[in-house]
C-alpha cells in the first residue's frame, strides 16, 4: 500500500487544490493563532468547500479549549482532529470526531506508553520536539527513536522534504507522511513544484 500523505497548513484554496492534484490523501488546516499558518474559521470553510471527495480535512488545535473545536467543528466540516499539544487522552475523545495525536518525540520519549494512553487515536503523528514550538519546526528528529512495534498506525512527520522523505519510508515504514514547511515558498504559502516533487518523493520511496 502507497504511504498516504497529509499536506498540513494549508491557508489558500488554490494551494488545497494544488496538494489535491498532486496527489494528497489528506490537507491540514492550522487553528493555532501563534501559528503563521492559521486560518480563520471563515477561510478554513471556503477551503474544504473546494476539497473532492476522497481527500480528508484535518483541523490541527494545540491546547484548544473544547469550546474553540466545536465553533470550528460548527462552520467546517473536518474529518478528523490533529491535537499537537499536551491534550490528555479523556479530551481528545470528547469529540464527535476521530482524532490523531501529535507527540513531540526525542531522547526518552516513551512512544509506547503514548500508544497505550490513546489506544483510541486513529494514528500517532510523531514530530520533532522543540523546547519553543509545539510543532512545524521544519527538523527532523532520530528515526531510530521509533519503536517498530508501536500499536498505533505511525504519521510521520518534522523537517519532511522531497529529498528525504524516500529514505524517511524506506527507514520508517510509517502508515503516512506529513509535511508543511518542505512544501513551502514562504510560511503558509504552498509550492505546487515542491508538492508534486514531495509526492514523486513518496513514489519513490522502496518499503
Ligand atoms: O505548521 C505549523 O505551523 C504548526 C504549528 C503548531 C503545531 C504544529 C504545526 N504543524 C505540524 O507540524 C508538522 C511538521 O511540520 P514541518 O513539516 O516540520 O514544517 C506539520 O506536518 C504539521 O502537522
Amino acid at each position: 500500500m502507497r504511504t498516504r500523505v497529509k499536506i498540513c497548513g494549508i491557508t489558500r484554496v488554490e494551494d488545497a487544490l494544488a496538494a489535491v492534484a498532486a496527489g494528497a490523501d489528506a490537507i491540514g488546516l492550522v487553528f493555532y493563532a501563534p501559528s503563521p499558518r492559521c486560518v480563520s474559521v471563515e477561510r478554513a470553510a471556503e477551503i474544504a468547500a473546494a476539497i473532492p471527495a476522497f481527500v480528508s480535512v484535518v483541523g490541527l488545535f494545540v491546547d484548544a479549549s473544547r469550546d474553540q473545536v466545536e465553533q470550528v467543528l460548527q462552520a467546517v466540516p473536518l474529518d478528523l482532529l490533529q491535537f499537537h499539544g499536551e491534550e490528555p487522552p479523556d479530551y481528545c475523545r470528547q469529540f464527535a470526531r476521530p482524532y490523531i495525536k501529535a507527540v513531540a518525540v526525542r531522547e526518552g520519549t516513551n512512544l509506547l506508553q503514548y500508544a497505550a494512553d490513546y489506544h483510541d487515536a486513529r494514528g500517532l503523528l510523531l514530530d520533532t520536539y522543540h523546547a519553543a514550538m509545539p510543532g512545524g519546526t521544519g527538523q527532523v528528529f532520530d528515526w531510530g527513536l521509533i519503536p517498530a512495534d508501536l500499536a498505533r498506525p505511525v504519521i510521520l512527520a518534522g523537517g519532511l522534504q522531497a529529498d528525504n522523505v524516500a529514505q524517511a519510508i524506506a527507514q520508517v515504514r510509517p502508515y503516512a507522511v506529513d509535511v508543511s514547511g518542505g512544501v513551502e515558498q514562504s510560511k503558509g504559502i504552498k509550492d505546487a513544484a515542491r508538492m508534486a516533487a514531495f509526492m514523486r518523493g513518496v513514489g519513490n520511496a522502496s518499503v
